[in-house]
């Protein structure tokens, strides 16, 4: 079974990946994390040095070699995987694309403590974060929204909750 979290950057994708994939004794791939290892630099300074369309490329690429490595594990997108390319319709065909819907507030009160390192943020003013997520929200909306399964509320519900849901897909 190959299990795709995706959604907003701060959605919760790694931290859940990590324990989700801990219980139910699956390997964990991050995608971020598995781009910066093979490129040798921070997500940020490949946006720098090479450009989005480059790690957009890299994204993809590594997203369909552990597919085809792999026929059961859980994957960690990165916050724009599944908006770029055809790569919604490959993960759906591949495994189960679960939607982390976290809440705007949430998601803002966390990028606020930790947005230096996702280089699609580290431009914007705090006062102006919340409208800039909600935007990108909304333009994305429509392929997070292609996922088999939404969690609403990720930062209330519970591991074995999230497992179930998970499994009734
Ligand atoms: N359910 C949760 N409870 C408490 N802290 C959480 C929870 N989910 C995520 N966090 C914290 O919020 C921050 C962002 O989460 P995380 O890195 O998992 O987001 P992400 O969806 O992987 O983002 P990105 O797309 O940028 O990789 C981290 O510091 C993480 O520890
Ligand atoms: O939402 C996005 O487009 C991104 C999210 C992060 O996970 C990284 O993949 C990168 O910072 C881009
Ligand atoms: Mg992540």
């Amino acid at each position: 079974m190959r299990i795709f979290l995706i959604g907003f950057m701060g959605a919760g994708k790694t931290h859940w990946g990590k324990q989700v994939a801990n219980r139910m004794g699956l390997p964990f791939h991050d995608l971020d994390e598995l781009i910066v290892a093979q490129e040798g630099k921070s997500i940020a300074d490949i946006f720098t040095d090479n450009g989005e369309e480059y790690f957009r490329l890299a994204e993809k690429q590594m997203l369909e070699e552990l597919v085809e490595r792999e026929d059961s594990m859980i994957i960690s997108c990165g916050g724009g995987t599944p908006c770029f390319f055809n790569n919604i319709d490959f993960m759906k065909r591949y495994g189960i694309v679960v939607w982390l819907n976290t809440h705007v507030e949430v998601i803002l009160q966390r990028l606020l403590k930790e947005r230096m390192h996702r280089p699609l943020l580290k431009d914007i003013k705090d006062e102006d974060l919340r409208n800039h997520i909600i935007r990108k929200l909304n333009e994305r909306r429509m392929y997070y929204e292609q996922a088999d399964v939404i969690i609403d509320k990720e930062d209330s519900i519970s591991m074995n909750d999230f497992i179930q849901t998970v499994l009734h897909a």
